[in-house]
């Protein structure tokens, strides 16, 4: 395993979250030697753990992720291993052929960060660290804090005092976080990290380290292995700093490389509107990124204007034929009612994929004979306020008024006659 800088090359020391040329790091492993029928034997043997590391869904593919790291270090709550759903009100909303909806919104903390938390995090104890940190909208923060917590260490977090959920900054600080609320935005509490960081002396567990992207490649390797080794025509991903579409791209390549999958499908990363800078630059064949100093979206998860991860998001879409494109915050909602109301649920930002699939089809992007696999980034309870912003508040039909005397006739008559 290698850490060398995404832009120059250059070979880096072990905690450096940046190269001396300003330019972000990368993981690279050689895979040579590995028996690809013994791989899929181990991962397949690995579903049948109970309460070892290999029992997780991001450790079952430790030989891919962190092969050198000794099992003593690893903090696990047995993340990964979440639902892939074929949701047929969401394909009927979408009138597409063939759907799966997978769920990180089922991890420990409630969202997507976990398959790369426990990466970094249980790196970071082998390197000797007892205080670990981030900038965070709320759920790299809740993560890190869970598994801090886990570790019985200490977590140190950034959060903007506006723009993010409640539920978040409730979450984090009930695992024991010390929080520093400020006025600005994730973006903001990324360069003071990457000025003051090291000076500080904690580890910083945002994407900014490579190790969260190793984990966090672990989403697609379980969304492969769950259909066989055969992936839908597309995957769908929501964008914010970008770092799960860099994992995606980099577990893809993976898995290309490996031979384990023969083709690459199509991907699409979706960006709300308020908040688009890297579609922004996409669609307007642009090469270099033009921040966005108010990013703002009902999607606070993805209030990012100055992503970190941009350049790795951009080769990797354009090598592959891969597509962006963005959504109004009306769109989000509508999608995630429709999520919501068919039981899987989840956050705004994630919902932003379906009110994606929905935008592609209209433009012919997406063929409705294709198959897509939205990836689900956290849970419905991340975010409640957001519960209370359909466009149309009657989600299930609810029982406006009083019923009187509670009787059974009274209800009925509220309710109608069972369809
Ligand atoms: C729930 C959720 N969805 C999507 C995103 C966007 O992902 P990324 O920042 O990796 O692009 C985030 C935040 O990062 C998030 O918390
Ligand atoms: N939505 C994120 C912001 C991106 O953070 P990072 O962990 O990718 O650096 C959050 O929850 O903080």
């Amino acid at each position: 395993m290698k850490i060398t800088c995404y832009e120059c090359g250059r070979e880096q020391k072990e905690a450096a979250y940046q190269c001396e040329c300003g330019g972000m790091l990368e993981i690279s492993h050689d895979f040579t030697g590995l028996d690809l029928e013994q791989l899929e034997r181990t991962f397949r043997e690995r579903l049948s753990e109970r309460m070892t590391p290999y029992a997780s869904g991001v450790w079952r593919y430790k030989e891919l992720i962190h092969p050198e790291l000794p099992d003593r270090y690893i903090v696990t709550k047995y993340e990964g291993n979440t639902g892939l759903y074929s949701a047929d009100p969401i394909r009927r909303f979408l009138g597409i052929r063939q759907l799966w909806l997978k769920a990180q919104s089922e991890n420990p903390s409630g969202s997507f960060k976990d398959n790369g938390m426990t990466v970094a995090l249980s790196h970071g104890r082998s390197l000797g660290y007892r205080r670990f940190s981030c900038a965070s909208t709320g759920n790299t923060s809740a993560s890190l804090a869970m598994y801090a917590a886990l570790a019985e260490c200490e977590s140190v977090v950034l959060v903007p005092s506006e723009r993010v959920s409640a539920n978040k900054v409730l979450q984090t600080l009930a695992y024991g976080a010390r929080m520093v609320r400020f006025d600005g935005t994730y973006d903001d509490g990324i360069r003071f990290y990457e000025r003051h960081g090291d000076e500080l002396g904690l580890y910083i567990c945002n994407s900014i380290n490579p190790f969260r992207i190793e984990g966090q490649k672990s989403i697609v390797y379980e969304l492969a292995q769950s259909l066989n080794w055969t992936l839908p025509d597309w995957i769908v991903i929501p964008g914010g700093a970008l770092s799960n579409v860099t994992a995606l791209g980099k577990g893809l390549n993976d898995l290309l490389r490996l031979g384990m999958i023969d083709r690459l499908p199509k991907v699409a990363l979706v960006q709300a509107e308020g908040a688009s800078p890297f579609h922004k630059m996409m669609a307007g064949a642009g090469e270099e990124l033009v921040p966005e100093s108010s990013p703002s979206t009902v999607a606070s998860a993805m209030n990012i204007g100055n992503p970190p991860s941009w350049r790795k998001a951009r080769d990797f879409l354009k090598a592959s034929g891969g597509v962006t494109c963005s959504v109004t915050d009306e769109e989000i909602l509508a999608a995630k009612r429709q999520i919501d109301g068919c039981g899987i649920g989840c956050e705004p930002a994630s919902a932003s994929t379906v009110a994606g699939v929905r935008k592609l089809i209209a433009e012919r992007t997406i063929d409705k004979e294709e198959t897509v696999a939205c990836i689900l980034t956290g849970n419905l309870l991340k975010d409640t306020d957001s519960l209370g912003m359909y466009a149309d508040k009657k989600v299930g039909g609810s029982l406006e008024g009083s019923v009187g005397e509670l009787t059974a006739e009274a209800v009925l008559e509220r309710l109608g006659s069972p369809a």
